[in-house]
């Protein structure tokens, strides 16, 4: 017996070392291909400066030419320089296309993802044809063809610590088109040891963000957050939503600011101003945009401060608490015992298990599509609706049964069922929530 088990625990060390050796091997082969990318023989390191415009330039960028914020000076200046966007999807849509179609030189694109459906209805510079294709080349694709001199290098990773200073310093200047904390600290650390400016971004429902970090002896990410917030507040565009036109707007403003930096004319914009600007962008207010004026550098900066602590990348993953591909990532707040598998769930529904059904999304989403007989009260509402909630278990003859609850994707469900638990209400969370539902039990449940 006590062999047996020995022999189990040799196996289990064999298989984690295997594992870990599995992940070492990736992790060469992916910088083995970044290396191999940046020294392809196509691709001259830095961009060889251009003397004069050609014919074609001139004919090609006439409209924008004559301005006199432009001129040949400033064209020549776009056609010289390098940028980085990173993330091909809501914001980098137009970043990329309007960055392409104004003749920067070269675009880097980094993006680890692939085109699905639900990202068409923002993400503009992919079409129907690419779903399934990884969204950096899709990206790389559409630019070539609106502009094929420049020069697009797609990056299909996620930019991790591992990479991101074999990538970033090659470029003059880099665009946060990206949707995850970890990814934007990773982002400003490297950025500020690099010495680039970082032109960010966010966009999520009806609102968006833009600055830009590192610039003209401004502040980092870091001065004004230094410190991440709980994992379980950050929410994104599968689980908040957004309006297709939101990223639009802020894409196409972090576009404009980057040429701004690249052209001479941003230390003139308001973006620049001493204190620098965080502007804020509300897609259902009468005024939609308003400016705050942001804190200067701060000194003990852990980043870019006088002494700084952090002198190379760090692990953000742990940092943040949270990665960079959050949809491979769920929120795991609760212990094992606390929850069941969708189809221990559907066993439950079979036995008549007694139990009451709580879903906990925003009746917006409640609208699209339910499970019978669940008892609907938002995550939000649900500390102030604790006596409904132990009502309607009494209604239902259902007093001292556990409480299912559900959501979209099985993060807000956990938080819901801590919230139960703290006041004496037994529950269980359903891993996965509906999404795994419509996956693994019936397949015909709507999924959005
Ligand atoms: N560290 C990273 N490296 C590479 N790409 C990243 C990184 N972090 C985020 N991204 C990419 O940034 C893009 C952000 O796009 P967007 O905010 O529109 O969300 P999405 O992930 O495409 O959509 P949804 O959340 O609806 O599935 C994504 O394509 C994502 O893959
Ligand atoms: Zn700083």
């Amino acid at each position: 017996m006590r062999e047996g088990r020995a022999q189990f625990k040799v196996n289990m060390s064999l298989q984690e070392e295997n594992e870990r050796l599995k992940r070492r091997i990736e992790e060469l082969e992916r910088q083995n291909n970044i290396f191999e990318q940046s020294r392809s023989p196509e691709v001259v390191w830095p961009l060889p400066a251009v003397e004069q415009l050609s014919n074609a330039e001139i004919k090609r960028f006439g409209r924008q030419l004559i301005l006199p914020d432009v001129g040949i000076t400033g064209q020549k200046k776009l056609r010289n320089t390098s940028m980085l966007v990173v993330g091909a999807g809501g914001l980098g849509s137009p970043i990329c296309l309007y960055l392409g179609g104004a003749g920067v030189g070269r675009i880097g694109i980094v993006d680890h993802d692939e085109v699905d459906i639900s990202n068409l209805h923002r993400q503009v510079i992919h079409t129907e044809n690419g779903v399934g294709v990884n969204k950096a080349h899709s990206a790389a694709e559409s630019i070539r063809s609106i502009n094929s001199h420049c020069e697009v290098i797609a990056y299909d990773k996620v930019l991790d610590s591992s990479n991101a200073m074999d990538i970033i310093p090659n470029y003059d200047i880099v665009l946060d088109a990206t949707d995850n904390v970890a990814t934007r600290y990773l982002l400003n650390d490297a950025c500020v040891l690099a010495g680039k400016p970082l032109v960010s971004g966010s966009a999520l429902r009806m609102e968006g963000q833009l600055t830009t970090y590192n610039y003209n002896g401004g502040p980092c990410y870091r001065c004004l957050y230094p410190t991440p917030p709980p994992p379980e507040t950050v929410t994104n565009c599968a689980d908040g939503g957004v309006l297709g036109a939101i990223p639009g707007v802020i894409g196409c403003l972090q576009a404009l600011q980057a040429i701004k930096i690249c052209i001479g004319l941003a230390d003139t914009s308001f973006l620049a101003r001493d204190p620098p600007t965080l502007l804020i962008f509300s897609g259902a207010s009468s005024t939609l945009f308003r400016t705050i004026k942001l804190r200067k550098r701060k000194e003990d900066c852990a980043v870019c401060g006088e002494n700084p602590s952090i002198t190379e990348l760090i692990d953000y993953v742990q940092f943040c608490g949270r990665g960079a591909t959050d949809k491979d990532e769920p929120l795991k707040v609760l212990e094992e015992q606390d929850r069941i598998m969708v189809e221990a769930y559907q066993q439950c529904l079979t036995d008549k298990t007694p139990h009451m059904l709580l879903d906990v999304r925003e009746p917006v989403q409640y609208e699209i599509c339910q499970l019978p007989g669940s008892y609907h009260i938002p995550l939000k509402q649900l500390k102030k609706r604790i006596d409904d909630v132990k009502q309607e278990l009494e209604s239902r003859n259902l007093a001292g049964s556990d409480v299912y609850v559900i959501c979209r994707l099985g993060n807000d469900s956990q938080l819901a069922v801590r919230i139960l638990e703290e006041n004496g209400i037994s529950a269980k969370d359903i891993v996965g929530g509906l999404y795994e539902w419509a996956n693994r039990v019936d397949k015909e449940f709507p999924m959005y």
